[in-house]
């Protein structure tokens, strides 16, 4: 499988083209064709990518196209979308596309209406959040909920967190949201710090349940509203139900922390974490917008599902998106993707994309097994415009790596500061700009700069960046992206010949570290038979949390 992609002939045109047309800076790439600004662009969705200032021309991205068709993007779509167990080492379908499918859509897994299923969730959540929003759902002392924690971990945290932010001006703001994940005490602890409990609901989000930070942080957060409630004993189930949801695909663990099954919101095996915000995983969304704004949501993942299901490559913005990652990292050597959001609300956007890309493309084998023999999976990376200007584009303009970039802006803000707005824009315009065409040495010359300095304000441009821009932060818009960027990721993955939707990389850390508990808190030395690094870290951490610690030693 692995020799199959760089052998052939599709992999071996463009690796020719490459050498032809890799080389070529962009400077000379426009000169040669004054429309490419309007020409290298595409619109759908209320998405406008320009893609001109990567380092591509007609010819690469119709290589790059004839590479998705010999690798069977357009089969292994279609095989998603009609629920076939596509997550081969995990024998599960993959069906987050069914999540924000309109009622009354068939989807069949199994024979079997999933999108039926998905409704009757979604109903139970829109009731649900109507209750708490309009204060019908009170606490056990018969307090209303004003403040809403969100427990969970990596896909169970990381796209509610960034959608919350995302759409915080169409929250209910006279509600809190705080978001605990990391199975560092701090975390819980400085989330709850000020908050009454008898006003706080906590939504313990996993999909499995098992998940050892996330129960570790339910657990703390049960003790605390129980104690807090002084709710112990004979009160403590009731306490529980007024004040725990869950949301999970295991009720049997659920029962066992002691939430009341009628107080769980379900999912199915066949979403996977990374692309669970939509389903009930994404109840605090809800919460917070309404189930009104909730569904905009699921509309704008569905406007581009459709999208990327039905257009052709050509003007398909996830396929183009793809191909020109997989232009970037295999054959200009691009190991990295800066996404860049001039636009505040979207400054968990980044951490985001950073679990979809990294834990679904970074995989070193196939489907089948066999070692790649290319690059997979780039490194994503972002903050949001301008703040990363004053920090590491000096990098990205002058330093020895390529960094290709995504810009993303919109046209309107939805906090109008005076002309903040258009400056925040015209960064993000010129930041392009200055990546692409760079200043020559004679330019800088040109401005009676001193010969000594002329090197260090020199730009060579030639740094490629993909700008998208859309109207308006809505909800809809949110999801329209977030669906470019998931569907972008399973193109790659299916030309990459990997299993985007499987994570096998996090098995083993999670399996030490269980070991490791043990021998960093029992109470004698146990003998350790690690590495000697790893014994010496474990001695020295005993040392230092018994305060015994004897410096260099
Ligand atoms: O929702 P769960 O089962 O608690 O899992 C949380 C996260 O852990 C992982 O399995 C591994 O990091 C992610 O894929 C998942 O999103």
């Amino acid at each position: 499988m692995s020799a199959d992609l760089t052998r052939s002939p599709a992999w071996l045109a463009l690796k020719q083209h490459a050498a032809q047309v890799g080389g070529r800076h962009l400077r000379e790439l426009f000169a040669a064709d004054p429309q490419r600004g309007e020409q290298l662009v595409i619109e759908g969705v209320g998405l406008y990518l320009d893609y001109a200032k990567q380092r591509v021309n007609a010819d690469t991205m119709d290589l790059l196209r004839q590479l998705a068709e010999a690798r069977g993007v357009r089969q292994r779509t279609a095989a998603m979308f009609a629920g076939e167990r596509i997550n081969t080492t995990e024998n599960r379908a993959v069906l987050h596309v069914a999540l924000r499918a309109p009622a009354g859509e068939k989807i069949l897994f199994d024979g079997h209406d999933v999108v039926a299923d998905v409704h009757a969730v979604l109903e139970r959540m829109a009731a649900f959040s109507e209750q708490v929003r309009d204060g019908s759902w009170r606490g056990h002392t018969g307090k209303r909920i004003r403040n809403v924690v969100s427990i969970g971990i990596g896909g169970s945290d990381l796209g509610p967190v960034m959608a919350y932010e995302a759409l915080r001006d169409f929250s209910q703001r006279d509600m809190v949201f705080r978001f605990v994940s990391n199975v560092d005490g701090t975390d819980f602890a400085e989330a709850v710090r000020d908050l009454d409990a008898a006003e706080t609901l906590f939504i313990v989000c996993s999909k499995t349940f098992t998940t050892l930070e996330t129960l570790s942080n339910a657990q703390a957060a049960r003790q605390w509203a129980v104690q807090a409630l002084g709710a112990e004993g004979a009160n403590e189930n009731q306490a529980v139900a007024k004040h725990f949801v869950a949301v999970s695909t295991n009720a049997k663990e659920v029962a066992k922390f002691g939430i009341d099954t009628a107080n769980m919101f379900g999912f199915w095996d066949w979403v996977g974490g990374r692309y669970s915000m939509e389903s009930a995983i994404g109840l605090s969304t809800m919460l917070a917008i309404g189930p009104t704004h909730f569904r905009d949501m699921l509309a704008g993942f569905h406007a581009m599902d459709v999208h990327f299901r039905d257009t052709p490559f050509e003007r398909n913005l996830p396929v183009t998106m793809a191909l020109l990652g997989i232009w970037n990292t295999n054959f200009l050597g691009a190991a990295t993707v800066a996404v860049l959001p001039y636009e505040q609300y979207l400054k968990r956007f980044p951490a985001y994309l950073q679990q979809l890309t990294m834990e679904s493309n970074g995989k070193s084998v196939t489907v089948d097994g066999q070692t790649v023999d290319y690059a997979t999976g780039p490194i994503y990376w972002g903050e949001p415009g301008t703040n990363g200007q004053h920090s590491f584009y000096q990098l990205i303009h002058q330093g020895t790596r390529l960094v290709p970039c995504d810009f993303i802006g919109f046209g309107k803000t939805r906090n109008p500061v005076g002309d903040q707005h258009d400056l925040l824009i015209a960064n993000l315009i010129a930041q392009g700009e200055a990546l692409a065409f760079g200043k020559s040495a004679d330019e800088v010359r040109a401005e009676g700069t001193a010969e000594a300095l002329v090197a260090h304000r020199t730009f060579d441009g030639n740094r490629p960046s993909s700008t998208l821009l859309a109207a308006e932060l809505t909800p809809f818009a949110l999801g329209s992206l977030i669906a470019l960027y998931e569907h972008s990721v399973f193109v790659q993955g299916v030309i990459w010949g990997i299993d985007s939707f499987d994570q096998w990389g996090v098995e083993l850390g999670k399996q030490l570290a269980k070991a490791t508990i043990a021998e960093l808190t029992a109470a004698q030395l146990p003998a350790l038979a690690h590495d000697s690094s790893t014994n010496a870290l474990i001695r020295r951490y005993r040392q230092l949390r018994e305060g015994t610690s004897a410096g260099n030693g």
